[in-house]
């Protein structure tokens, strides 16, 4: 029987309020309107942004949502007005937009887009449709959108310039992660850092993010890359995706960033920081080479934090910047990466380290609190 038109009833995570787990409930998700396209999620992986979003120190996300934004599924039914998508099509749910027409589009130096740029405070474009309204409902309550995407959920409904059609021979449960933590990390190295050939990097962070960096660095033709964690159990994976030295900040008495120093001769040419800790920023600013080190921002702080910078550090030629996204133009890019990953460019099987049913979403997420997982990637 179609469910083209109607109300879907299926599973997905609510979370409630911040700091509690999630709940396994029965959501009713409406057919999509004009522009929108409902999609059913295959996979999902779960990233460090999904627990900033429930987390009591970052407050800054509204209640009850479906969170989820690195997920992976195919067109169930197209909105009015729908041309470039067809029911059955393998798709990537983009949290970054790319509606091809805003003056950030025709920009190539950014790959921000107008949809998501305008904040209307407090509720952001994404935390609801277009529209204004949400496609979620539970026991009686509006749930709202997460980064326009909310992938925790068997069927989600998504913004025409929110989704991206890939390979139909791609898989789902791998793929997923383009989604966000692969892409953020591999494009903070390529596009954003733009690592370059024979160079020294330090990255800092080794979950799925950083790691996905480590590969980005390798790929574009690092020579040494320094890989810094505060659990040795990354380490083993990090070397076999590029990384030349592993450290933990625990096992020396000076900064990191003065180890990093000595060990590099000066200073790497290239850090990274995919934690979301200011004071790992800073040790990352610190441990670059004065005249041309450059420092990319990745990980994403709790609200209302900054980074302690010395004027005298940039201009002795230090540069920082910071990624959105790895710098990817979505829609142009993440059909071409997951091309890459068919032609077996890079190694993402290997950040997968679980898959489990979706019902074990709590299960997924300890894992990621007990620093055990890199990703784990959640199947319907
Ligand atoms: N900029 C973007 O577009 C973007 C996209 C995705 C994720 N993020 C952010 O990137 C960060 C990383 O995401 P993830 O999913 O890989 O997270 P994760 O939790 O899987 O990985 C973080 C890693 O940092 C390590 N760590 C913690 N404290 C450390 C310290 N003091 N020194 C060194 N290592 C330390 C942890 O052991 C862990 O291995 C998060 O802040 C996330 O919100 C940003
Ligand atoms: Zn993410
Ligand atoms: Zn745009």
């Amino acid at each position: 029987m179609s469910t083209v038109g109607k109300v879907i009833k299926c599973k997905a995570a609510i979370a409630w309020e911040a700091g509690n787990p999630f709940s396994i409930e029965e959501v009713e998700v409406a057919p999509p309107k004009e522009h929108e396209i409902r999609v059913k999620i295959v996979a999902t992986g779960v990233c460090r942004t999904d627990a900033h979003a429930v987390s009591l120190s970052f407050k800054e996300g509204l209640f009850p949502v479906i969170l989820g934004h690195e997920g992976a599924g195919i067109v169930e039914s197209t909105g009015p007005g729908v041309t470039t998508f067809k029911p059955g099509d393998k798709v990537i749910p983009l949290y970054v937009p790319q509606c091809g027409q805003c003056k950030f589009c025709l920009n190539p130096k950014t790959n921000l887009c107008e949809k998501i740029s305008k904040i209307k405070t407090p509720i952001s474009d994404q935390d609801l449709m277009p529209d204004g309204t949400s496609r979620f409902t539970c026991k009686g309550k509006q749930i709202y959108h997460f980064m326009g995407t909310s992938t925790f959920s068997e069927y989600t409904v998504v913004a025409e310039t929110s989704l991206v059609k890939i390979d139909a021979a791609a898989p789902l449960d791998k793929v997923c992660l383009m989604g966000c933590g692969f892409s953020t990390g591999y494009g903070s190295a390529l596009n954003t850092a733009k690592v370059e050939p024979g160079s020294t990097c330090a990255v800092f962070g080794l979950g799925g993010v950083g790691l996905s960096a480590v590969i980005g660095c390798k790929a574009a033709g690092a020579s040494r890359i320094f890989a810094i964690d505060i659990n040795n159990n990354k380490f083993s994976l990090a070397k076999q995706l590029g990384a030349t030295d592993c450290l933990n900040p625990q096992d020396f008495k000076k900064p990191i960033q003065e180890v990093i120093t000595e060990m590099s001769n000066g200073g790497v040419d290239f850090a990274i920081e995919c934690v979301g800790n200011v004071a790992v920023m800073k040790a990352a600013l610190e441990c670059i080479m004065v005249g041309w080190g450059t420092c990319t921002i990745v990980g994403v702080a709790p609200g209302g934090q900054s980074i302690p910078v010395s004027p005298m550090q940039l201009i002795m030629g230090k540069k920082i910047n910071a990624t959105f996204f790895g710098g990817w133009k979505s829609v142009d890019s993440i059909p071409k990466l997951v091309s890459d990953y068919m032609g077996k460019k890079f190694n993402l099987d290997a950040l997968v380290t679980y898959t489990l049913p979706f019902d074990k979403i709590n299960d997924a997420f300890d894992l990621m609190y007990e620093g055990k997982s890199i990703r784990t990637v959640l199947v319907f």
